[in-house]
């Protein structure tokens, strides 16, 4: 028998009766438990939400089970810090700032949206907002510039995940009077003074990250987890694709498909591929092709208007002759 608290928790009191919703009041918010409650966690995680948003997670998001399963510890780690609260024992908020690195497009700001709701359900996070920046959103490029400009930047992100994008650019080894050291400097203040209300994430490209935490120590110290985002194998490029394409309505004929994933094998081996992002530009220009096919062709019923077909992803010309102009496109 267990009874939910107002607070999502629920108490077992091994050898007392049960109690019922009359005979005892559920616990106030800050009222702390006996020594010998047992809460139910898997309760309470369903009354936070947790279990919904990973389960969004998971099956928003192809692939990336690594991240997931982080995602998944930070969020029991959290469960258990609000558990341990209620049962009165104090401890030092867990430090929650993190760093996403990977290749671009594949799913970190993403990851960082979901992350961001997840801490808000957790109550960790007041308003459980992102605020993506970069250095030009932090860094001034005159003197006395910087301050004001990174503190009302830190100041849209209270209560959310400030989500610095390629971070390694705050910090120029070359110039040393160089501006971002004072971004830097009071993003430092703000990660160990508004621990409470602020979580930052610094994400960018694996190997430039490993030299910018190198190089700051003070950074890398306060960042308690690094979460790596693989690339893309093609067959999950292929489902993304088809997920995007269903989420806006439109649906892969069968010879469609088979073009799709010769381009995608083609097109990972290309420069400046970005993962799922190149894939929603492809979806995107196909759509594009699909709207001009259909005006020239003059007519369209239901099926045709949702139906992606091969030429759709094929230009005019020869496949291979086709990937060179893909060339920074995306
Ligand atoms: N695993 C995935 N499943 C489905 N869609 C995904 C996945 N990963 C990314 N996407 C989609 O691809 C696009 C790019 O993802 P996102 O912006 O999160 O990547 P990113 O790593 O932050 O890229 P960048 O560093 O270039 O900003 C988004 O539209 C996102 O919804």
């Amino acid at each position: 028998m267990s009874e939910p608290g107002r607070s999502g928790f629920v108490m077992h009191r091994p050898g007392s009766p049960a109690a019922t919703a009359q005979d005892e009041p559920p616990p106030a918010e800050d009222a702390e438990l006996p020594g010998d409650a047992v809460v139910d966690l898997a309760e309470v995680r369903s009354r936070a939400g947790v279990g919904e948003v990973l389960a969004e997670l998971d099956r928003d998001l192809v692939g990336l089970a690594p991240v997931k399963r982080r995602v998944e510890e930070i969020a029991a780690l959290l469960l258990v810090d609000r558990t341990r609260e209620r049962f009165g024992i104090r401890a030092a908020r867990p430090n929650l700032h993190m760093s996403f690195t990977g290749n671009p497009g594949t799913g970190k700001t993403t990851v960082a949206l979901r992350m961001a709701e997840l801490l808000k359900r957790l109550g960790y996070l007041r308003r459980g907002h992102l605020v993506a920046v970069t250095r030009d959103d932090l860094v001034g490029q005159y003197v006395g510039h910087t301050a004001p400009k990174t503190a009302e930047v830190v100041k849209r992100a209270m209560g959310g995940v400030l989500f610095v994008d390629e971070a390694y650019y705050l910090y120029r080894a070359e110039n040393e009077r160089d501006y971002g050291q004072e971004a830097i400097e009071i993003l430092l203040q703000v990660m160990e003074n508004n621990r409470d209300d602020l979580v930052v994430v610094f994400a960018g490209y694996a190997d430039r990250m490993d030299d910018f935490f190198a190089s700051n120590p003070g950074l890398s110290s306060r960042v308690a987890h690094h979460l790596a985002f693989p690339d893309y194998t093609v067959a999950e490029l292929e489902r993304i694709g088809q997920l995007m394409v269903s989420a806006l309505g439109y649906e892969l004929s069968g010879a469609a498909r088979a073009v799709f994933r010769e381009y995608l094998e083609l097109r990972v081996r290309r420069p400046r591929f970005a993962n799922a992002r190149s894939v929603r530009n492809a979806v995107e220009r196909a759509r594009l092709r699909q709207a001009n096919r259909l005006v020239r062709e003059g007519a369209a019923d239901r099926a045709r208007l949702v139906r992606i077909e091969p030429e759709d992803f094929l230009a005019s010309t020869v496949f291979a002759d086709r990937m060179s102009t893909v060339e920074g496109t995306g």
